[in-house]
C-alpha cells in the first residue's frame, strides 16, 4: 500500500496522550511497540491495521497536520481548535477528556480594586493571542498581546505585563504564582479534528473511524 493511501491519525504527545490512548484502543487500533517505549525517536508508527498509521507531535502541531492534510484525522484541545480556527478543520466529536478552561488572570493583589468592566486596554501574556484578541474585542476592550509558549503565570512577576490569559484545571499554577483568576473566557475539552477534503474524498473509512470514536467516548462515560 502506498502512503497516499494510509490514513494518518495524528496524536498529541503531550499530557492528553494519556486519556487518549484508551479511546484509540477502544477503536480497535493498537500502535506498535516501539511507540510505547519513551526511549524510541520515531516519531511515525505503523499499526495492527495495515492502512492506518499514527504520527505524534505537539499538540498544536496536530490541528496544523490535520488542516494541511498531511493527516487525515486528529485529536487535539479545543483551545488550539479556537486558536487557529483553521476552515479546513470539521471537529464532529468531543472527546470528553483534557477539561480545562481559558482564563484571564492577574495578580491577587491588583484583583483587590480591580474592575474588569472598566478595562479599556489591557496587556495580556499569552499563548492563544487571536481567542485573547477576539474576546477582548468584542467587549470593546484592545488586547495588546505578548505570545509566550509556556510558563505565562511567570509574566506578571517578572515585569512583562499585568495580566495572562492561560488554561486554568485545578487552579495550583495560578495559586503558587500569586495570581487569581478574574475572568472566564471558555471551557475547554479535547475533539476529534478531521481534514474536511478527506472527508470528502475518503468518507467511508473516516466516517467509519467517527463512529468507532463515538462509541468509544459514550462506552466510557456509561
Ligand atoms: N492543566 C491542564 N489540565 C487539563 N488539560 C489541559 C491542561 N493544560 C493543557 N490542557 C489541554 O491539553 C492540551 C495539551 O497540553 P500540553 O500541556 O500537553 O501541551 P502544550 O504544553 O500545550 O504543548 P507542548 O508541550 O507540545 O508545547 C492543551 O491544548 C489543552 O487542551
Ligand atoms: O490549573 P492547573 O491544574 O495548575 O493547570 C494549569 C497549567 O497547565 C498548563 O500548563 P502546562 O503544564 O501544560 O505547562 P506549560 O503550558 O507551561 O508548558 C497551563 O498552561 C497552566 O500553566
Amino acid at each position: 500500500m502506498s502512503e497516499q493511501e494510509k490514513l494518518v491519525i495524528a496524536l498529541p504527545k503531550g499530557r492528553i496522550l494519556e486519556e487518549v490512548m484508551p479511546l484509540v484502543k477502544a477503536c480497535g487500533i493498537e500502535p506498535e511497540a516501539a511507540f510505547f517505549d519513551s526511549k524510541s525517536r520515531a516519531l511515525k508508527f505503523a499499526t495492527n491495521h495495515d492502512h492506518v498509521e499514527i504520527v505524534r507531535v505537539r499538540s498544536f502541531d496536530v490541528a496544523t497536520f490535520v488542516a494541511f492534510g498531511a493527516a487525515q484525522i486528529g485529536v487535539c484541545g479545543g483551545d488550539v481548535l479556537l486558536e487557529f480556527d483553521y476552515p479546513e478543520i470539521y471537529a464532529p466529536l468531543d472527546l470528553g477528556i483534557g477539561y480545562c478552561r481559558i482564563c484571564v488572570a492577574e495578580p491577587k493583589d491588583l484583583s483587590k480594586d480591580d474592575d474588569p468592566s472598566r478595562w479599556s486596554h489591557v496587556r495580556v501574556a499569552t499563548k492563544y493571542p487571536n481567542i485573547t484578541s477576539k474576546y477582548f474585542a468584542k467587549r470593546g476592550v484592545q488586547a495588546e498581546c505578548i505570545k509566550l509558549n509556556g510558563a505565562m503565570e511567570l509574566a506578571p512577576n517578572m515585569g512583562l505585563c499585568s495580566r495572562i490569559v492561560d488554561l486554568v484545571s485545578t487552579g495550583s499554577t495560578l495559586k503558587a504564582n500569586g495570581l487569581v483568576e478574574v475572568e472566564q473566557i471558555c471551557e475547554i475539552t479535547s475533539r476529534l479534528a478531521v481534514n474536511r477534503t478527506a472527508l470528502k474524498t475518503r468518507s467511508e473509512e473516516i466516517k467509519d473511524l467517527i463512529e468507532k470514536f463515538r462509541e468509544a467516548v459514550n462506552d466510557v462515560s456509561s
